[in-house]
């Protein structure tokens, strides 16, 4: 007999299901200082030449090369600092005082650093000869006004953001923001400034996936805790709609148990189900659909289960409902640092640390205990270590995929 759930749903389908038909929700128009991380809806084309004039790289003495060899006398006849322009023409037997990213005044094709010239009153020797072009920056060495610089559907980076600006745009046209409903459900459940009573549990989970949500420019509509009653988790569902949420990430609730209502919650608000159990540890729980407009995505309750899932669908979906290009993780090259058993018919997601090597390769070493309840262990982890299902047992050094975790996921 096949295991139970052996025909379940692989991680790549389910993932291909909840992207299907996902794209950029709409548009606002943001300050480049609010746009970090957000998803450009208009490519960035530069308004502007960079740099606009062949500049100085150099301290030092805007020459021209053939005249400025080593033992000439320069008369220095003005000076082009940065912001300054020197107007008139470098002749034969002449210098112009220039500093780094000044303009190259006419008739010079050299910098002289001034290292290399020693300057007496009005004039310089030459100690050194120069090469034609020498410490100068040609304009538009950079970019040209016209050049497409930031494709749309570019997430901004900080590097980024000074490019679009390099060429006036202190304004841009992006994606805007999905909103994402998060709820947490269970009985046992309190907020971290209760004190649990017995049988009671800390909730942690919607700070990390509110998290993971803010950290992919999703805005956060935090729903609080429903208990394990059909009528709190629908009412839940209800205000996320109202709120106008474009998703509503749950967790809890999600398997078998009596006490797992979300489904039946779903259902109950007209949920279109879409998968529930995905071939996957942690996380097999996970189920998808729609409530009219909203997605659905059940997480399990736990911590790492929802963790995982709210990585591997939550983060790709919020990336495509912002029109973003590169909606998967990246599934980094890695060596394993210890033995791993043969794997089932799950897809597994270890939490391992990460350690150099001198050979660029990293080393990615599980945690001895992977169980799906333990935060310590995930808030140490630095990768997730992705095994294929059904992947034969592997040594330590032999090669491996991760996905890496960074502070902010
Ligand atoms: N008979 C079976 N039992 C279970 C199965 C199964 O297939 N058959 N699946 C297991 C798997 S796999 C998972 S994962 C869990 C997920 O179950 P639920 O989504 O129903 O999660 P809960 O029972 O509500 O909670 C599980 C665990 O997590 C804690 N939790 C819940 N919410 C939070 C929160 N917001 N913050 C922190 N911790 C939370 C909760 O107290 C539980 O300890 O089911 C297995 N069972
Ligand atoms: O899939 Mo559960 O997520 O094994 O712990």
């Amino acid at each position: 007999m096949a295991p139970p759930g052996k025909s379940l749903l692989s991680v790549e389908d389910a993932l291909s299901r909840v992207l299907d038909g996902a794209g950029r929700l709409g548009d606002e128009i943001v300050s480049v200082y609010d746009a970090l991380g957000r998803t450009l809806a208009e490519p960035v084309i530069a308004k502007r030449t960079q740099p606009p004039f062949a500049s100085s790289a150099m301290d030092g003495y805007a020459v021209i090369a053939a005249d400025a060899t080593v033992g000439a006398q320069l008369d220095v006849i003005g000076e082009a600092a940065a912001g300054h322009i020197f107007s008139g023409r470098v002749k034969p037997g002449e210098a112009v005082r220039i500093f780094t990213g000044g303009a190259v005044p006419e008739g010079a094709d050299s910098v002289l650093i001034q290292e290399n010239a020693v300057r007496s009153g009005t004039r310089i020797h030459v100690r050194e000869d120069t090469r034609s072009g020498q410490h100068i920056r040609a304009a538009g060495i950079d970019f040209k006004g016209g050049d497409l610089l930031i494709p749309a559907g570019t997430a901004l980076s900080t590097r980024a953001l000074a490019l679009a600006a390099a060429t006036g745009h202190l304004r841009l046209q992006l994606a805007r923001r999905p909103r994402v409903a998060v709820l947490a459900t269970g009985d046992e459940l309190v907020s971290p400034d209760a004190v649990p009573g017995p049988a009671q549990i800390t909730a942690s989970n919607s700070y990390m996936v509110g998290g993971v949500v803010s950290a992919a420019c999703g805005e956060v509509i935090d729903l609080g805790i429903a208990p394990d009653k059909l009528s709190d988790i629908q009412a839940a569902v209800r205000r996320a709609r109202k709120e106008g949420a474009d998703v509503l990430v749950t967790t809890g609730g999600a398997s078998v148990g009596e006490h797992d209502l979300v489904q039946e919650a779903f259902k109950n608000e007209g949920m279109k189900l879409e998968f529930w159990r995905i071939a996957m540890r942690p996380g097999r729980p996970i189920m998808y659909g729609r409530i009219g407009d909203m997605r659905v995505i059940g997480l399990p309750g736990n911590p790492v289960s929802a963790y995982t899932g709210a990585m591997l669908f939550v983060v790709p979906l919020l990336r495509a409902l912002q029109g973003r290009t590169d909606i998967h993780h990246a599934l980094e090259h890695a060596v394993l640092g210890s033995d791993l058993p043969a794997n089932d018919w799950r897809a597994d997601y270890l939490r391992g640390t990460l350690k150099a090597r001198e050979d660029a390769a990293a080393i990615a070493t599980p945690f001895p205990r992977q169980d799906s309840s333990m935060m310590r262990v995930l808030a140490e982890a630095e990768c997730l270590i992705v095994r294929p299902a059904e992947e034969p047992a592997r040594k330590a050094g032999d090669p491996c995929r991760i996905i890496r975790l960074g502070t902010s996921s």
